[in-house]
């Protein structure tokens, strides 16, 4: 016999009696599907299998993945665009959660904007429709690209108007849109973050307008100088990876009477290239910052949100981050440390 129970702590627990799988009366059990071997994806699944056990938590991508995440756990080849293949991976699975971190990013979607429809729009549809189906938990990330130049920017409250003018905007606008009505309409439990840009050390950016913020450490530790795409002065809203990834698995473990909206804005820091370039500087003497910049990505960045009002993830499910600007850029220039300028320093 098998039934699934919202517990306290809030995951899913199957409860398995008199089952095969095993002799003690309870097994705590999740299945996750995590889509996404990109920036955050992997990072994502380590911090899951850590949580619930390295074989049950399947990640999944069209790319080949490299070595450590091929050792590192069950991985899946799975199109996003191949709705049945999609509904095998969770019926054969048994699957409970599922992240979708498939994605293009705002430089790259403006870039082809017919693959970034399809894949961020129709993709996002084959996923709704299949975690629905299969009473799945689904945590789709939105993210400041959501919100557009007629938004209110510093701060961008989590209920205002969207008009953004990306085609990765609006994909998740609409992603946050159906996510909401399939939650009214089919009790789909959906929950969505708008992230702000970002960073991290052990993986590359999928080409979005925020990708600067990573790159220039790699520059500073490496060369002792950055040429940055966006203006001096250009504000934005950023968090490191693991305040990132540690607000997911908060979110979608909280319980679900504690969750008044489905989709929260969460924030940490924002900075301009100018200011993180002066915390750079502090670890790495005489670092320098030019700027050459890309007019796509400044002007997506001049009409995203300068700082986010996080004020309902703290409220409801006790959101707070850890890492300001000063913790980010110690620990990001911890990572390139060796054999480089950083360490020369020390
Ligand atoms: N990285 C950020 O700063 C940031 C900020 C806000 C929101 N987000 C969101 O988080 C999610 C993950 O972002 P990321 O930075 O890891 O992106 P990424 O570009 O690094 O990774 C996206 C992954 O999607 C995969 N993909 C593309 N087409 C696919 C398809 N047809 N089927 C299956 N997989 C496909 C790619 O191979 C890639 O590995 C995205 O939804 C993104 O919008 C990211
Ligand atoms: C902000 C976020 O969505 C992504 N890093 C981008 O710049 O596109």
């Amino acid at each position: 016999m098998r039934r699934f129970e919202e517990v306290p702590g809030g995951f899913c627990l199957e409860t398995l009696c008199a089952s095969s799988f095993c002799t003690c009366p309870m097994l705590l059990f999740i299945s996750i599907l995590c889509r996404g071997l990109g920036q955050l994806g992997v990072g994502l699944a380590n911090l899951l299998r850590k949580r619930f056990g390295k074989d049950n938590v399947i990640l999944s991508d069209i790319r080949k993945p490299p070595d450590h995440v091929f050792d590192g756990g069950p991985f899946i080849y799975s199109d996003i665009l191949d709705d049945k293949s999609l509904r095998e991976v969770v019926v054969n699975n048994r699957v409970t959660w599922l992240f979708h971190y498939s994605a293009l990013l705002s430089a790259v979607g403006e870039a082809n904007v017919p693959l970034a429809r399809a894949v961020n729009i129709t993709g996002l549809h084959n996923i709704l429709d299949v975690a629905a189906e299969h009473n799945v938990r689904l945590f789709v990330p939105s993210t400041i690209g959501a919100f557009g130049p007629t938004s209110p920017r510093n701060p961008t409250p989590d209920l205002c108007i969207q008009r953004p003018r990306t085609i990765y905007g609006v994909s998740k606008v609409h992603a946050e849109l159906m996510g909401e009505y399939y939650y009214y309409r089919y009790g789909l439990d959906f929950r969505c973050l708008r992230y702000p840009g970002i960073i991290s050390a052990d993986s590359q950016p999928g080409g979005g307008t925020t990708d600067y913020a990573i790159q220039i450490f790699h520059d500073a530790a490496r060369n002792g100088r950055f040429e940055c795409t966006l203006r001096a002065g250009t504000r934005l809203p950023m968090m490191y990876i693991d305040d990132c990834l540690r607000a997911t698995l908060e979110v979608m473990e909280a319980p679900a009477e504690s969750l008044s909206m489905r989709t929260y804005n969460v924030n940490a820091m924002s900075f301009t290239p100018e200011e993180l370039a002066q915390e750079v500087v502090k670890h790495v003497p005489g670092f320098q910052i030019t700027y050459n910049v890309d007019s796509v990505r400044q002007a997506i960045a001049d009409s995203w949100p300068m700082s986010f009002d996080d004020s309902n993830a703290r409220k409801d499910w006790g959101w707070k981050h850890n890492f300001d600007l000063p913790e980010l850029v110690t620990t990001m220039l911890s990572f390139h440390g060796s054999n480089t300028r950083v360490a020369r320093a020390n």
